[in-house]
Order: structure tokens, then sequence, then C-alpha cells
């Protein structure tokens, strides 16, 4: 079964996990997103796609709580074990405390940054910087704690006799996988990818592709990423969204919305990267 035509919400009990409704964020008197509505599934891959200024990054931070809605409202299903107290399995994210808010990127939510720098602690250990996420939900047993870094290191394909190196002696292909596995070991939920491709070699971009779309289908996770390059959201999307001037202009399942581009503007964009 391809990636694309997987049933990702069949269980009829099943629910968003994130549902945004008329959504905006406003720099001042300009909105810098806005009308954004859409919901996120279980173990879904959303990629946000457009041109640069489109809205991308102002999207992203407003969904990832780092902005603030200034109109409509974004939805949460917080797990069962969180403590937050949802009406009917939600809660507004706009409702909740900045300590909620903290604990939801500790223990359900993971950021994977475009540079590893911001997402990684530069200079302690590749070990150290996969536990500390680990030791922030209150693991301390130094073997498992150990244990734990080795096979993540491995998972990311990085020799785990780099353990007690620090991310500033590593490549940056090296250092992205750190930063993903930082992302992973404390099994999140919901994860944010802002371009975790770009800036990268060709070939590197694409062995980091294939880890990602492996390591969020056995985690079954769901993610959110944001990609200006359309080869990326075909590859580890189920569905996309594709933003002009701050709205969704478009959205549906990847294939369909490359394949078969409904708006002008879209097409423009699938044809500007055909003719390459
Ligand atoms: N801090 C800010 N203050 C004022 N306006 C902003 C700010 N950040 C972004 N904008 C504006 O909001 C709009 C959307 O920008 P945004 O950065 O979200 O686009 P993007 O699609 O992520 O672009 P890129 O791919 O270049 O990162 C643009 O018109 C931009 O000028």
């Amino acid at each position: 079964m391809s990636l694309h035509s997987m049933s990702l919400h069949s269980d009829a009990d099943e629910s968003a996990l994130l549902t945004v409704e008329g959504a905006g964020h406003r720099y001042g008197q300009q909105f810098g997103c806005q009308d954004v509505s859409f919901d996120l599934w279980p173990g879904e891959v959303l990629a946000i796609v457009g041109e640069s200024g489109s809205g991308k990054s102002t999207l992203l931070g407003m969904l990832s709580q780092r902005l603030t809605t200034d109109e409509g409202t974004i939805r949460y299903r917080p797990a069962d074990s969180s403590g937050i107290t949802a009406t009917a399995g939600a809660v507004d994210l706009a409702s909740l405390s900045e300590r909620d808010i903290r604990r939801l990127w500790r223990t359900e939510w993971g950021f994977v940054h475009q540079n590893a720098a911001d997402g990684l602690r530069m200079h302690i250990s590749a070990g150290g910087n996969i536990c500390e996420p680990l030791m922030a939900n209150g693991a301390r047993h130094y073997g498992q704690l150990r244990a734990q870094a080795e096979h993540w290191l491995e998972r990311v394909e990085i020799p785990s006799h780099r353990i007690d190196d620090t991310p500033a002696t590593f490549s940056g292909g090296m250092r992205q996988r750190l930063q993903i596995a930082r992302n992973l070991v404390f099994a999140p939920r919901l994860v944010f990818m802002d371009e975790p491709t770009s800036g990268l070699d060709v070939s590197v971009q694409a062995r980091l592709l294939d880890l990602i779309r492996s390591l969020v289908a056995d985690l079954g996770l769901s993610v959110i990423i944001v990609t200006h390059d359309l080869a990326v959201a075909r590859l580890i999307s189920h569905r996309t969204l594709v933003m002009k001037d701050g709205v969704v202009i478009e959205s549906g399942l990847t294939d369909r919305v490359l394949d078969d581009p409904q708006a002008a503007y879209t097409q423009l964009l699938v044809s500007s990267i055909l003719q390459g």
C-alpha cells in the first residue's frame, strides 16, 4: 500500500489531533496568514508549500503557539495522560496556560528547525542531546539513558561511538539527524518541521528524507512540515496545503494537488518546478 493510499482515519472513533478553523496571525495591521482551516489526523503528514513570503512560517509559528492566533481557533486533542482538561476530547490552545504549553512541548510536541543548531545544544555531547528530553520527563537511570541514546543514534544512522562527541564536530546531515533523534526520543504525538532538509547537499537531503519518512511511518507520528520544495512534499506528505499571500489557495491529497492542480497558482508552481 502506498503512503498516499493509506487510510488515515478509518477508525470511526478516532478524532482529529488538530482542528484549525478560520485561524490567522497579524503583524500589526497586516495578516501574515489568515482564514486557515484544516484537520490533522493521527499518523498524518501534512505539507505546507508556497513561495517565499506566502505565509508558511507564520502559519507554522501560529500552529506551534510561537505566534498568537489573532482570529479563529486551533483545537488540539491532548493525550489522556496529559493532565490537561479537554472538553469533548479537545482543547482550544489559546485557552492553555504557558505551563500547559510547556508540558505539551516536553511530552507531546517536537519541533525540527531548518538550522540544526537552533534545535540542538551544540556544546553538550550527542548522547546528552538525546537524553535531555528524557531527563526533563524524569528519567534518571544512567545505564538506561545511555542505552536509549545508543539506540537512537543507531536509528538515525549515526555511529554509536560518536555518543560522547558534540554536534559541533558533526556534518550538517549528522546534526540534522541528531536533531530528529532529540525530537523523537520521548515519543511525541505531533512534530512540526520547518524546512528540515534545505541547506543540505542533494544526496544528503535524499537520505534524510528517506529517514524521516520511515521514522514517521514506524512511529505513527502526525507531522506538519513546511517546505518550499514540492519534491519534499511529494515524498513524505499525505496531504498538502498550498499557500499564497497568507491564504490557503488549494489543499488535498498530495498526489492530487501535484498531479492535477486546480488553482492556476498551483499549476504555475508545479510547472515551474518541472521546467527546472
Ligand atoms: N516579523 C514580521 N513582521 C512583519 N511582517 C512579517 C514578519 N514575518 C513575516 N512577515 C510577513 O508575513 C508574510 C508571510 O511571511 P512568512 O515568513 O510567513 O512567509 P514564508 O512563506 O514562510 O516565507 P519564506 O519561505 O521566505 O520563509 C510576508 O508578507 C512577510 O513579509
